[in-house]
């Protein structure tokens, strides 16, 4: 009888083994690696209490002391050992954190594991756009936001450079307010709404800013690529400083794979300077993906009011085509034309892009839609097959025009 049950009991020491080989698929979320891998698991124990009952104890220990996402590898450790299917398991966590040495060991394994600038190596996966506009408050910060928050939202693995580093916004708009990791040198971006996201503003106040003031824009972009652990997103979105200058040339010398993406507003002393803006396509080798046109209309009582006027991201993307369709090999189009709408600063100031409903699902509201519109055209390889759509041409009809 005790043989039998023995027989169809699994041993504690083939329960430890299924346990370990569940902990390997236990991904670290800011390293995003297994904890196994990172040796981070420093010990499994099971006992047999009674009957199919066993008691497992994991020690674990965490890169950081007091790691603010120890919840999140937690949970994830309970889950692979509560669905373990064959017996009835009761957990023990020992959480504690690396010793020294041992953690330069690993941080020296992962910075060998990288190259310099992860993002300066030919074939690499990540899409880097760029998000420029030639002067400042056209909403290149919240398209760069609710751009982001949409790529997320639809599955892609999407980072943020907020390196408009004298008028940083994205850690308001995206609602990302705790300070990235140190890992021994070596920062961990901070998530929010599935973005990764670093920023100059999450350092204002604290010591580390000395290090990231630096007075030079490449230096402080360079630092943001290189000092980063950023793994290999799918998508990589840089907010830029407004202006046509130094800092698009930052970025095609840091990022040679980046693509830009022009913010205008639709009147005519916006898009002019925008057009200089895209117009750096020519100094520096870098594609242009197009043009958006934000703030392109009011709705208000059943009326559509084009306060800022009309036309202008039509009219950037056409000499943007014009100047740059030999260079690049194919038209500037414009994504999108979106509407001014109350909720896009509203909603973004409370730190939640306008585009995700409070769950952070993606919103049903045309702006939504818009969005992933956006995201969509930005993915098809073939650009000169986009065929945009242009409400200026399909609505003036019933519409008032101020
Ligand atoms: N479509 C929109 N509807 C309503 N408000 C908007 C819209 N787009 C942006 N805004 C608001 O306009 C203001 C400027 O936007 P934002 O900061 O995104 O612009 P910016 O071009 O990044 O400016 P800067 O470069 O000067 O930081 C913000 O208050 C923002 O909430």
């Amino acid at each position: 009888m005790k043989d039998t049950e023995n027989a169809i009991k699994p041993s504690e020491q083939v329960i430890a083994r299924e346990i370990y080989a569940r902990l390997t698929g236990v991904i670290d979320p800011e390293l995003g690696k297994s904890i196994t891998d990172l040796g981070m698991v420093t010990g499994v124990s099971v006992e047999n209490t009674s009957a199919k009952h066993y008691a497992v104890k994991i020690s674990i220990e965490l890169t950081v002391p007091g790691c603010p996402l120890s919840e999140v590898i937690r949970e994830r450790i309970e889950s692979a050992v509560t669905s373990y299917p064959d017996a009835d398991l009761s957990l023990t966590l020992d959480v504690g954190s690396m010793g020294e040495e041992k953690l330069n060991h690993l941080v020296a394994e992962l910075k060998a594991a990288r190259r310099e600038n992860p993002f300066h190596k030919p074939g690499i996966k990540t899409r880097v756009f760029a998000i420029a506009s030639g002067k400042g408050g056209v909403g290149k910060s919240s398209v760069t936001a609710n751009l982001a928050a949409t790529f997320a939202a639809l599955g892609y693995d999407t980072a943020v450079i907020d390196a408009d580093i004298y008028g940083f916004s994205m850690p308001k708009l995206l609602g990302a307010h705790s300070h990235p990791t140190n890992l021994n040198g070596m920062l961990m971006p901070v998530e929010a709404w599935g973005v990764k996201v670093m920023s100059i503003g999450m350092f204002a106040g604290s010591d580390q800013a000395i290090l990231w003031r630096g007075p030079r824009l490449q230096r402080s972009l360079e630092q943001f690529l290189s000092d980063v652990w950023w793994g290999e997103p799918d998508v990589l979105l840089i907010d830029m400083a407004p202006g046509t200058g130094d800092m698009a040339i930052s970025v095609a010398q840091s990022l040679p794979n980046a693509e830009l993406i022009v913010v205008t507003t639709p009147q005519p002393s916006a898009s002019d300077i925008a057009v200089r803006a895209g117009l750096v396509a020519l100094q520096v080798p870098m594609d242009v993906a197009g043009v958006v046109e934000n703030m392109s209309w009011y709705d208000h009582d059943g009326q559509r009011l084009r306060i800022f006027g009309q036309g202008g991201g039509q009219r950037v993307a056409d000499q943007l085509t014009q100047q740059l369709e030999t260079k690049l090999g194919h038209k500037v189009p414009l994504l999108a034309q979106l509407p001014l709408e109350t909720d896009v600063r509203e909603v973004g100031e409370t730190g939640r892009p306008v585009v995700l409903d409070e769950d952070g699902q993606l919103a049903s509201s045309d702006l939504s839609i818009r969005f992933q519109e956006i995201v969509q055209q930005l993915m098809e390889n073939n650009q000169t097959e986009i065929v945009t759509h242009n409400e200026d041409n399909e609505d003036s009809e019933d519409e008032s025009h101020e």
